[in-house]
């Protein structure tokens, strides 16, 4: 008979769990040169006979929240992702199956979905989020129209590298000719109407931010990188040149990182399939594209 762990106090655990939350997993499939990506944000909660780590620390019954994670993108591996429901249940059997003082396990799986954007077979926009934006000032005699957008994720599952940066004693970064490049663009674009001369008729408003919607999203999805400072420029000149009504385009891209998962320790192969969807910190590549004569009038707010 194992001795009762519980302390002689006048209390009692109640219900209990625990494991590693919102383990950010992308994997790619590379069928050619078209991609399939799923892109989950998986909780693991796992309960059992855990009262002696409550009562007295002892860690015998419990699996490592660390390992949970490293589970999420194994089997993100292993078995791949054909639904989240499907991906759920493996590692839900899993956990229950594998450690006999785990009872329960209760797997919460976010679906982020994509929409294929361009020609590239691996370029994608994140569905339902992007926010138009405008900002009109008129001083009484000219107005000044800056339009936008923000919120619009989008993402290349390959043709981009990044290498030949400065390096000093702090450089840790590894050199990479295959990444995926991924960012959450914030856009203004200024138009070159002020009404003035009077009378001077206005550009299209909706027709133009479908327009220049459409270009920096061909834009990112056409550029092969090399950073995503080039592709930046890429995609403000991409709505200059294509819109002659526009002068100005100021963009700001956090560089949303996609890391490799190391799965050698489990003797798994990561041929660029399974990446961690790391949230912050974060790459900010900010960057203002003129018509050559234009000034700049956008303000540098953020
Ligand atoms: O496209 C990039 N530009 C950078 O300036 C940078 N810095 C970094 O660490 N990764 C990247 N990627």
């Amino acid at each position: 008979m194992t001795a009762d762990p519980r302390p002689a106090r006048p209390t009692l655990l109640g219900q209990n769990q625990y494991g590693k939350a919102e383990n950010r997993v992308v994997r790619v499939v590379r069928d050619g040169a078209t991609h399939r990506i799923k892109d989950l944000n998986v909780s693991v909660a796992l309960s059992g006979e855990m009262d002696a780590v409550h009562y007295s620390g002892s860690n015998a019954n419990v699996l490592p929240t660390d390992t949970t994670k490293n589970t999420v993108f194994a089997f993100a591996k292993e078995h791949g992702i054909a639904s989240a429901e499907a991906f759920g249940i493996h590692l839900a059997r899993h956990f229950v199956t594998s450690q006999e003082q785990i009872h329960r396990a209760r797997i919460r799986i976010e679906e982020y979905a994509w929409q294929r954007i361009g020609t590239t077979g691996h370029s994608f926009a994140r569905g339902g989020q992007e926010t138009p934006t405008t900002e009109v000032a008129y001083d009484g005699e000219r107005f000044q129209v800056v339009s936008g957008l923000k919120d619009l994720v989008v993402l290349n599952s390959t043709d981009s590298e990044f290498w030949g940066y400065a390096k000093d004693p702090y450089t840790t970064l590894r050199e990479t000719h295959d990444r995926i490049l991924a960012t959450e663009v914030t856009a203004r674009w200024r138009f070159s109407w002020t009404g003035d001369p009077a009378g001077a008729e206005p550009p299209a408003w909706e027709e133009s931010y479908e327009q220049v919607r459409g270009h920096l999203l061909d834009a990112f999805a056409g550029t092969y990188s090399l950073s995503l400072q080039q592709t930046l420029y890429a995609m403000g000149s991409r709505v200059i040149e294509s819109h002659p009504g526009i002068d100005e385009v100021r963009l700001s891209l956090p560089n949303k990182h996609h890391f490799l998962v190391d799965l050698e320790p489990f003797g798994l192969k990561n041929e660029n399939e399974v990446y961690h969807a790391a949230d912050r910190p974060y790459g900010l590549i900010e960057g203002t594209v003129l018509r050559d004569g234009a000034d700049a009038r956008i303000p540098v707010t953020d």
